[in-house]
This record gives structure tokens, sequence and C-alpha cells, in this order.
């Protein structure tokens, strides 16, 4: 929502309240502005049309009988969470104007002003914030003339951020769409398909880049809120691009935090030969995250891996399955503590229902720090600091902790002051407002002890002192009483007249008595009517000196977040792995791959364990790329995608799917699979799927892996078939290892041409006409396409069917006898040669080998020790 010129009807007469209303709403021009007034909160003109309509709620007027009536609408203030997330969710700005002084002190209208600016990507209350998900806010940059830009992401709720420069605006785009955040800043001269990008336009906020992104205050923006004095300590001397999306970033804080304290971590440039780079097209394709259709739950990955019990262990988990790791000793690190909290059922049993109990302590511990925490919140973290010496300990009774743990809990914080202090202080189960006091236990404050007492007790104490006086003078008779005009007072009947003492003062004479008050009737009066107040007040005053004090320990909070979310990472990956039987897979930088009896962990999670038919997979020099046939149905998707998801579960420090793997580190995957059209950008199926290949062959390389289903199709047999024959050519000679399954059977002479190139089918039977799928990979072509048996299976009408067979069989006896010919006899011989083919490459190993056995000097035994060396390297391809 922009509204650059906000105007209201000329003609309209200002009341005082209005007048202050446009006075606030000039400076918060494109946001929804909630103004505070009594116990609503109210909108106003445009405001109140759009709340009206998004929230479904009753949209009035202000002023009904004038002739320029101001359209008005309200929600309740204890209900405004629900208002706020419904429209952040839609992607609404909104600012909250408070009432900020005591409406009964005010001389004429009521001080307002906002007190915190709302947006989607950058709220840090428990609004729209899904617990196990990083809310991002990104900011980008691109300098048309030195061809270079940044994109920086910040997750406000939990004080992470990190960025990279690049010469790459592709690179910028993947990140975008792999981030998928809630907010994207761009400045205003960002003059790039972005605008119109139907997938983000609700979640872009254009911002002056003279102001938002010059390099000058992002500097000392940066410098202000990382405390550093140069811009080497942040790796950031040489990114100017990164230093104005960074500084775009902490410029949104201040405006939409209404805080100078900075809350973010330390600013790190993300380094991405860290890690296996899976662009969002390779996410999507595998189902990590969401299915293809965009649902999330069954049949994704993160549905079968996620066993993580606290919110930061879940946000782990997603971060590191989008961004696994590459380095081996990294790996092997974390594998080594999955497999101590596997081979243990009791420890982990015992971890897990300890973390069960565990709050969000990273989002708690940012909330404080930035004074928006509650009396619930402050429960919260009590019950979380109970846990964590309790997790402590159970580690340290451990035997045979792996160092890298070790290291981990070493360097444990209990924070038992900060229990300690909790406890004393804050209520089981405190009032949710700050306001209301209710909020603290008997005990941590004197002040608030005698008011609490005083409201409380009230009713005694006046009894107490009535007593007091009716002892002291000897008058039982003396009774209390209380009106609304004297408030409390004594009255005696005055037949006891002479007993009054002199400091009794009269204040009424009835008919039979007199009523007076003494000053100490009247201190105790007052005390006990306005300790209510009080009480609320000192509550407040001590709920906010609490908070600080908390907010000074926020690194420590943090700290003991990372740790927690660490073993809660652990203990899931081993949990799933024991509840799935994997397998803890072999690390080599190697670039061979092996897996046996492989399953695809979310295709099983949904048929069964039973249902599940595994199947070998190996990838090695001579073997680089499978290119797989087989029926429609077969599994030839399947196999694909489990291949790659195995790698990723290996290069996460997890456990596997299969009953052995052997992983050579892969830096990037790759993947073209199924149908995915992007009409929104204009682009159709087969443009698509020619962009994701282009994108595969500009950038994949001998460490990659590449899963390729079915491409060419979406064009002309012959057009097809060629672009796939050429791309297969093409990642065979770069020795790019892949996974190539195709309709084309023509592509399965490859074999023979290229030596790292095999042929796989997955087989199926026929029976009684009826095709029958064993879900097996074997070596070698497959035989036919069966496509019309998977259509009867589908459901397709009999004569349909018929018709096609007869259809089939005409073209495969005619025409398609010539074509067959052609292709299928021929083609290799009548192809053009490819140029560059490193021969030496080409030569099969077996063929290379006999080139230096001189048969003539062979016993039997060596002929026969050789021939087994070959079966035990090569006959692993058996059926
Ligand atoms: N190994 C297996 N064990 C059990 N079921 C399997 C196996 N592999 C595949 N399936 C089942 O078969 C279905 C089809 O598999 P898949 O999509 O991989 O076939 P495909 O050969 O790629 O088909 P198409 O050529 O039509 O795209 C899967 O959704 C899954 O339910």
């Amino acid at each position: 929502m922009s509204k650059k010129n906000f105007n209201y009807p000329s003609k309209l007469k200002l009341t005082p309240m209005l007048e202050q209303y446009l006075g606030i709403k000039q400076n918060y021009q494109d946001c929804l502005l909630f103004f505070r007034m009594g116990d609503f909160y109210e909108l106003f003109f445009e405001d109140a049309k759009i709340a009206a309509r998004e929230l479904q709620i009753a949209l009035t007027s202000r002023n009904p009988n004038a002739d320029t009536k101001i359209p008005m609408c309200g929600v309740p203030h204890h209900a405004v969470n629900e208002y706020l997330k419904k429209l952040l969710n839609k992607g609404y700005k909104i600012a909250i104007c408070d009432q900020v002084e005591d409406p009964k002190l005010a001389k004429k209208i009521v001080k307002r002003e906002v007190t915190k600016v709302l947006t989607p990507g950058t709220v840090v209350e428990d609004l729209n914030l899904e617990s196990k998900n990083n809310n991002f806010l990104v900011s980008i940059f691109w300098n048309e003339k030195k061809q270079q830009g940044a994109i920086a992401w910040a997750d406000f709720s939990t004080g992470f951020w990190t960025g990279i420069q690049t010469s790459s605006l592709e690179e910028i785009w993947q990140w975008l769409f792999k981030l998928n955040p809630n907010e994207i800043l761009v400045p205003d001269n960002f003059n790039l398909p972005i605008k119109n990008h139907n997938i983000f336009k609700d979640k872009i906020r254009i911002l002056p880049k003279s102001s938002y992104y010059s390099l000058n205050t992002g500097t000392e923006l940066l410098y202000k809120a990382e405390q550093i004095t140069s811009l080497k300590t942040l790796d950031l001397e040489d990114k100017p691009e990164l230093v104005r999306v960074c500084g775009s970033i902490l410029s949104y804080h201040l405006q939409t935090q209404k805080t100078n304290k900075f809350h973010l971590h330390s600013f790190t440039v993300l380094n991405p030969t860290n890690y296996l780079i899976l662009d969002e097209i390779t996410e999507r394709n595998l189902e990590l995250f969401t299915l293809l259709d965009g649902k999330k739950g069954p049949g994704t990955l993160i549905y079968i891996l996620d066993n993580t019990l606290t919110p930061m262990g879940g946000r782990l988990l997603k971060e590191r399955l989008s961004k696994p790791w590459r380095k081996v000793k990294i790996i092997t690190q974390h594998q080594e503590v999955v497999s101590f909290f596997y081979t243990s059922d009791e420890l982990r049993n015992e971890i897990r229902s300890l973390l069960n109990k565990v709050y969000d302590l990273e989002r708690l511990a940012i909330r404080i720090f930035l004074s928006k925490t509650t009396p619930k919140d402050l429960v919260s973290l009590k019950e979380t600091l109970t846990i964590l010496p309790q997790v402590h300990l159970l580690l340290k009774k451990q035997k045979n902790i792996p160092h890298f743990l070790i290291q981990n809990y070493k360097k444990w914080d209990n924070l038992e002051d900060i229990k300690e202090i909790l406890e004393k202080a804050i209520l089981d189960n405190p009032s949710p407002l700050i306001t209301e006091g209710n909020i603290f236990k008997l005990g941590f404050d004197k002040q608030l002890d005698d008011l609490i007492d005083l409201t409380e007790h009230g009713e005694q104490k006046l009894k107490e002192l009535l007593k007091k006086e009716q002892e002291k003078h000897n008058i039982p008779q003396l009774k209390l009483g209380y009106n609304k005009v004297f408030g409390y007072y004594l009255e005696l009947s005055k037949v006891h007249k002479d007993k009054v003492p002199s400091y009794f003062e009269r204040k009424q004479t009835l008919v039979n008595s007199e009523r007076f008050i003494t000053p100490e009737l009247k201190e105790l009066e007052d005390k006990i009517l306005i300790a209510s107040e009080k009480r609320k007040l000192r509550e407040y005053e001590l709920f906010q000196s609490l908070r600080d004090q908390l907010a000074q320990q926020k690194d420590r909070f943090l700290f003991m977040a990372k740790q927690i979310a660490e073993l809660d990472y652990w203990q899931s990956l081993a949990e799933t792995a024991r509840k799935w039987g994997w397998t803890k897979p072999e690390i080599t930088t190697s670039l061979e791959l092996e897996i046996k009896q492989g399953r695809h962990p979310s295709i099983e999670g949904v048929i069964g364990k039973n249902n599940y038919i595994p199947n070998d997979i190996i990838l090695s020099n001579e073997a680089k790329l499978l290119i797989i046939t087989g029926p429609n149905m077969a599994g030839k998707s399947t196999i694909l995608r489990q291949t790659a998801i195995i790698c990723i579960l290996t290069q996460m420090g997890s456990f596997v799917p299969a009953s052995y793997a052997k992983i050579g580190i892969t830096d990037r995957i790759f993947s073209r699979v199924g149908a995915s059209d992007n009409l929104a950008q204009g682009q159709s199926t087969f443009m698509v799927e020619m962009t994701e290949t282009a994108r595969i062959l500009r950038l994949a390389g001998r460490k990659s892996l590449v899963i390729l289903d079915e491409i060419g199709r979406g064009t002309s047999t012959f057009d097809g078939m060629a672009l796939a024959w050429a791309v297969a050519e093409e990642l065979s000679k770069r020795q790019v290892r892949t996974l190539f399954a195709t309709h084309y059977h023509e592509l399965t002479q490859l074999e023979q041409e290229y030596p790292n190139i095999r042929n796989f089918n997955i087989a199926v039977k026929e029976w009684k006409g009826e095709i029958i799928f064993l879900r097996k990979l074997i070596p070698g072509p497959a035989d036919k396409s069966y496509g019309i048996e998977v259509a009867k299976l589908a459901g397709v009408p009999n004569q349909v069917i018929a018709r096609a067979k007869e259809i089939l069989n005409a073209l495969e006896q005619k025409e398609a006898e010539i074509k067959k010919k052609i292709i299928q006899k021929n083609l290799l011989s009548f192809l053009p040669k490819t140029k560059n083919f490193n021969q030496k490459i080409a030569t099969h190993p077996i063929l290379e080998e006999l080139k230096h056995i001189d048969p003539n000097n062979l016993t039997p035994i060596m002929a026969l020790n050789i021939l087994n060396s070959w079966k035990q390297k090569w006959g692993k391809y058996e059926n």
C-alpha cells in the first residue's frame, strides 16, 4: 500500500482530535494508522475503508449527520493482535498510535504518538511469526554502471542477518526466490523486472535511494549498530554495494522499531563456497519444503526430517536443509554427534522430554532487548531456564561423548542467576498486560508488598483501626461506616458523646449519632483508595527495570539459544534415522557416489516402509552419466530425486535412507524435473525448461550432481530428442555426475560412444496384458514404452485405448519403421561426431587394461584373477 499524498475533504470542519490525527497521519502515509481512542483503535478515511474490507468489520462514520462524512472503523484494543495479524499477512504496513499520557491528567486533548510500526518482514512480537520459520526482510541493490549488486537478509525476530555482494544479477534473483521473504526493500531507481514481478509485488517497499542506500549512511549505521570503527572487521571494506543494502536494513530498523537500540547480531558475509548450493528450483523440484503445488506437509522432506522440539531447533534444521555444508570436516563432526544420539535411545528420549519444555529462547531474548516482552514471556523464560541445568547434567553424565559435543556443552551457561531472579519475581500466572499489575510475587519488593497488603487486606486494616480505637477509649459501640461524600468514618451514638476523644474530627451529626474521622483513618483510607493504582504503577516500574536488567543478558540468552538449537538439531536427525532405519553414510572427497538399497524418504513416508522398493545407484568415473529409461510411472523421477536427497542429507550431517552409502562431496545440485511453468513470469513450459537447462549447462562442474528428467519433451520429437542428445553429450564430456531420465529410447545408443555413459532402466513385467511395476533399477535400456498400458491404468476409456493401439500398430509398421531404420540402426553412423572429446577419458578402463595384457604371458590362475577383479568392479550391474 502506498499513498503518497494523504488527502481529506477540504470542506471538513476539523475538531482538535481530527487535527491531531491528521498531523500524525501526514508522517505515516504508507501505513494504516491505528489511532487509540479509549478502549478502541480507530481507523479513519481511506484507512478505514481498507481495514473494513480486509478485516470484514463494519464501516461507520465519525460524523453521520454532517455533510462531509468521515469513514471510520475500529477494533477493541484487547483484541487488536488478531486484526494486526490478518493485515500483516496481507502485506500491509501498520502504525500504532497510542495515548502516551493518562487521559485523566490531560489538559485538553490527550497526547498521542506512534509507538510502533509493524511490517510483515520486521515484526518481533508473536504476531504472524511461525515458530519454526524465519521471517525474512530482504534488501536488494544493483549498480548498473559497475554491473555489481548485493542482497542481504535479516530476521528481526531472531537477530540473524547476512548477505552477499555479487556481479551476477541472476544470483540475486536466485537468493530472492530461495529465501521467499515477507518483505523486500528496493531503491527507487531499481529498474528491473522485479517491479512487475507478480509473485513479489505485494511484498516490495520502494525506498528513496539517496537516503536509504547511501554509502555514507550505510557505513555510519554499520559502525553504530556493530560497534566497529572499520568495515574491515566485518569483511565489508571492499563491498560497497553490500554496505548499501546493510544500511537500508538498518535505516528500516530505525523506522520500524522506533528505538535507537540495534539488536541484530554481528553481520556475516555469506561465503557460498562453504555450502552445497541448492537453488530455489532444485528445492522445489525435490519437494524439500513444499510439494510441487506449493502445499506443506506429508510428501515433503522436511515433514519426515523434522523431529525437532524447539522453535530454534526447527529453524536451524530448515536453514541447514536449504544450505548443507560442503566441507568434509564439518560434516563428519556433526555426523559423529548424530551417531552418538542415534546409538543411545535412552539418552535421546530423556533429552527429547526435556527439550519439549523449552520455549523460544532466541525470540524471547530479542523481545526482552527491544522492550517488547510481556509478563507471560518472562514465565516462558523462567520455565526454559529451569530446564537448562537438567540438560547440562544429563550430558555431563554421558561417557564417550564426541569431542565436538564436549566443546558445545563445556561452554554451557545455565543462567542460574537469572532463573533465581525470575523465580523470586514473577507470578506463575501473571496478568498478560504490563499495565494491569498482578505480575510480581510477594517478597520481591518491599514497597510493592505494602501496596499489595493494602489492596488485598485494606478491609482488615480498617477493622484493626476500629478495634484499636474501641479498646483505647473503651467504646465498644464505635462503628465503622462508608459513604460517597466523606469516605470512611467512625460513628458513635450520642449516648456516648462524652467518651469521644479530642482528635476525633466531627463530620456529620445525625438524629441519634455522630460521624467522625481521624487523621489515621484518613491516611489509611487514602492509602487504600490509591493503593490499587499505585500498585499497578509500581509493578509497571518494576517490570521495566527487570526487563532492562534482563536485556543486558541478551548475548548470554542468545548463546544458550544456539546451544539448544544445535542439540535439538542433532537429536532430531538421530530420531529420524532411528524411526526410518537410516544408516550413516561414508563421506569422501572423491567424485564417487555409491548407494545401496536407497529409498526416497518422503515417498516411503507416504506409502509406508514395507511398500517401498529400494534401489542401488553407482556413479563412478566409468559411469558418470546414467541414462534411465522405463515406462511412465515406473519410478524414474523417484530414483533421480532420491539420489539428490541422499546427497543433501549426507551433507547436513544426517543419516540416509539406504543400507549403505558412500557419497563424494557435491558442490551444487541441479535439477530439471517435471513440468513447471512460470506463466506469471511470462514464460512457457518449454521456455522454462530450456532456461533451467541453460543454467545447468552454464554452471555445472565435475563436483556437481545434475538430475534431468525428460528434457526436450515440450517440443517436436526431433527437436526435443536432438536437444536431449546434445545436452547428454555435453554433460558426459564435462564429466558431470548426471542422472538422465528420458523417454527417448534413441538416447540409449550414447552408451556405445561415451565410456562414462551407462544405460539403466526400471523393470516392469507384462502379465495377461497388464503392466506390473517392479520398481527395480537394472542395467541396460528399456525395451518399450508402455505408454498405452499406463493410460489404461489411469482409466482412459477402453475404446480410446483400443483405437490408440490400432494407431500405434499402424505407425510402428509403416512410417515408424522408416524412422526406426534411420534413427535406431544408423543414428550413430550418420550423426556428425562431436569435437574436443577427450579420448583418454572416453576409453573404457577395461579396454585400457586389455591394452597392457599379454595373454601369452598369463597363467590360467592370473587370467582368472583378472577376470575376478573385473567381475568385482564391473559385475555390480547385474540383474
Ligand atoms: N521404488 C519405489 N517403490 C515404491 N513405489 C515407487 C517407487 N518408485 C516410484 N514409486 C511410485 O511410483 C510413482 C511414479 O513414480 P515416478 O514419478 O518416479 O515415475 P516416472 O517413471 O518418472 O513416471 P513418468 O515417466 O510418467 O514421469 C511414485 O509417485 C511412487 O508412488
